[in-house]
């Protein structure tokens, strides 16, 4: 296909408002598209390399302009299109606007009448341009898109100025594409969708839907070596979390960086970013770690920073290693990287992406048994696999948060233990737990005395909101307070006991604590009347009063909304 035609189709494409229009145009240019299929509806997303190969163009606009320049004409320069690009806003009017077609520059001496530009041919040369780096990259890089812009007209300009920049903007997502491979070649959208969540490169997805149909598409496999998007998560409550689901699968949410491990025990380990960049330089000890796994394997899960006793550290120090190209090994004496797998998206020629989150996590527990158990030996290095459990209520969840929080972690996952896994989607089967809004200061009327390891403390807190004449209680809190704060409170309040009856105990009003929580309900358990949902300890608020806590009128308040 000339490149001309589809700068045509493109522009026509890009005049049309409404999405089932602009769908049936691209499903007639995929059609009518032949050999180019693939190029053609990557260029059309505004992409030269499919979407899990991380290389790019590197041009720049400095860079764009100059070959923008060149291809004008003697009377033009560089600064000439930065100012027309202050005019116009975008430049593919710009470029459409210099009128290049040829007449001028080098490439058209000796040549009267030049081979129009292909597809294909635009498509080889920005690949080689993407493969340039380094010394005398630039001015090689400035040919090539000078070589293209002198045989664009003006229409072809304007959509190769907008691709070696990253600016398509012909309206197309992936959500048209996907629907336009499902219209011209006659496939179910979800077949498609499943091709291109595995695949991760339309210009495939399209050809497969094209040449083998459905079946085709339903064997689209994954690849060691070759990146999926992430699953993603959407922010939820553990009360959305149990509603929803007969179970819930709990997670620690670990404070890193998303990593996607690919390890073929025959070839080579690649660790990715979340958005599928090729990080493996950065995280040797994530390579030497999956080193002993004996099968092909594809692992989701989180680069974690830790200290010398293998406790987590903020996000930032994550940072300082992540992207590195140099000083790694000056690097990993400062910041100690560990890897926490908590998916596995296939093992030894079997993908596991509709697996049930249940069965993934079992080949996860078996794949890493190896390596988890070699480094068991080592106490100070901690275990690899995330803490995992499946629970049906919201004790138990409370409970999950509170050890995650103890150890240093940014909080929870909840997650559907019968959910597939769907890559680059935010859907509802991934809940981090929300932080709460609202806060209420509460007294604390009422204590209860721990078990096992926290026997010597009082664990949990009896919490009591204002009224007219006294307090009426309202919940529990024993979510989120540390062996210290614990330690801290047994002594405050120890000599406040008022009365005892087993392992409760009654306490003078006192002390103030700032809870958050998920919900008020109605409930005849407390008091008030109420009872809050996963209240979870703030702060004491050593600055208050019991009479200046919060108040039942105001809990009512917040029901009311
Ligand atoms: N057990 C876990 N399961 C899934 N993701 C986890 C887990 N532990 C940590 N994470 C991290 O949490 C991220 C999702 O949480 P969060 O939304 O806070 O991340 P973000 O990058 O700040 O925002 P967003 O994903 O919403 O853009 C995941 O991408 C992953 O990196």
């Amino acid at each position: 296909m000339d490149f001309a035609d589809f700068a045509d189709r493109a522009a026509a494409v890009e005049a049309e408002s409404a999405d089932l229009e602009v769908t049936s145009l691209v499903a007639d240019l995929f059609v009518d598209s032949g050999i180019d299929l693939p190029v053609v509806a990557r260029l059309l997303l505004g992409r030269v390399v499919p979407a899990w190969d991380s290389t790019t163009l590197d041009v720049g606009p400095s860079l764009c302009h100059e070959a923008l320049a060149r291809a004008a004409g003697p009377n033009v320069i560089a600064d000439d299109v930065a100012d027309r690009l202050a005019e116009a806003g975008e430049i593919g009017a710009v470029a459409e606007s210099l009128d290049l077609d040829g007449q001028q520059g080098l490439a058209t001496f000796g040549a009267a009448d030049p081979e129009p530009l292909t597809v294909a041919e635009v498509d080889t040369r920005l690949r080689d341009l993407a493969a340039a780096a380094g010394a005398g990259s630039h001015d090689h890089k400035v040919d090539v898109l000078f070589g293209l812009f002198n045989r664009a007209d003006s229409l072809s300009a304007r959509y190769l100025a907008r691709l070696v920049l990253s600016e398509m903007r012909v309206g197309v997502g992936e959500g048209i594409v996907r629907d336009a491979i499902a219209e011209a070649f006659d496939v179910p959208v979800a077949a498609v969708e499943r091709a291109l969540q595995v695949e991760n490169d339309c210009g495939a997805v399209a050809v497969r839907a094209r040449d083998k149909g459905t079946d085709g598409l339903n064997a689209a496999a994954l690849v060691v070596g070759r990146p999926v998007s992430a699953m993603l998560a959407q922010a939820g409550t553990a009360v959305d979390a149990l509603d929803a689901w007969a179970s819930v699968a709990v997670e620690t949410k670990f404070d890193g960086a998303r990593v996607q491990v690919h390890h073929d025990p025959a070839g080579d380990t690649r660790v990715f970013s979340r958005n599928l960049e090729d990080v493996t330089d950065a995280l040797p000890e994530i390579v030497e770690f999956v080193a002993g796994i004996d099968v092909p394997v594809i692992l989701d899960g989180e680069a974690l920073a830790v200290d010398d006793a293998g406790d987590p550290l903020p996000f930032q120090e994550v940072l300082r290693r992540f992207r590195r190209k140099h000083d790694v090994a000056r690097m990993r004496e400062e910041v100690t990287i560990e890897f926490r797998a908590f998916d596995c998206l296939h093992v030894d020629g079997t993908d596991l992406l509709d697996a049930p989150l249940l069965d993934r996590r079992e080949r996860l527990t078996d794949v890493l048994s190896p390596v988890v158990d070699r480094r068991a030996t080592d106490a100070a290095r901690g275990a690899a696999l995330s803490p995992f459990a499946v629970v049906d209520g919201a004790d138990a969840i409370a409970a999950h948060e509170a050890d995650a929080l103890d150890a240093g972690h940014e909080g929870i996952m909840l997650k559907d233990p019968d959910s597939a896994y769907t890559p680059g989607k935010r859907g509802q089967n991934w809940l981090k737990r929300k932080p709460d809004v609202e806060t209420l200061d509460l007294v604390v009327t009422g204590a209860e005395w721990g078990e096992g390891r926290r026997a010597n403390h009082l664990g949990t807190f009896l919490l009591s909101a204002r009224a007219e004449d006294g307090f009426v209680t309202i919940g529990k809190v024993a979510t989120g307070i540390t062996d210290e704060r614990l330690a801290d409170l047994t002594d405050r309040l120890e000599p406040l006991i008022r009365g005892r009856e087993g392992t409760e105990v009654d306490v003078e009003p006192r002390v103030v604590l700032e809870v958050g929580y998920e919900e008020i309900q109605a409930s005849p358990t407390y008091g008030s009347g109420y009872a809050l949902r996963f209240p979870r300890f703030v702060a004491v608020r050593e600055d208050k009063t019991p009479n200046e806590a919060d108040s039942l009128a105001r809990v009512e308040r917040l029901v009311d909304g």
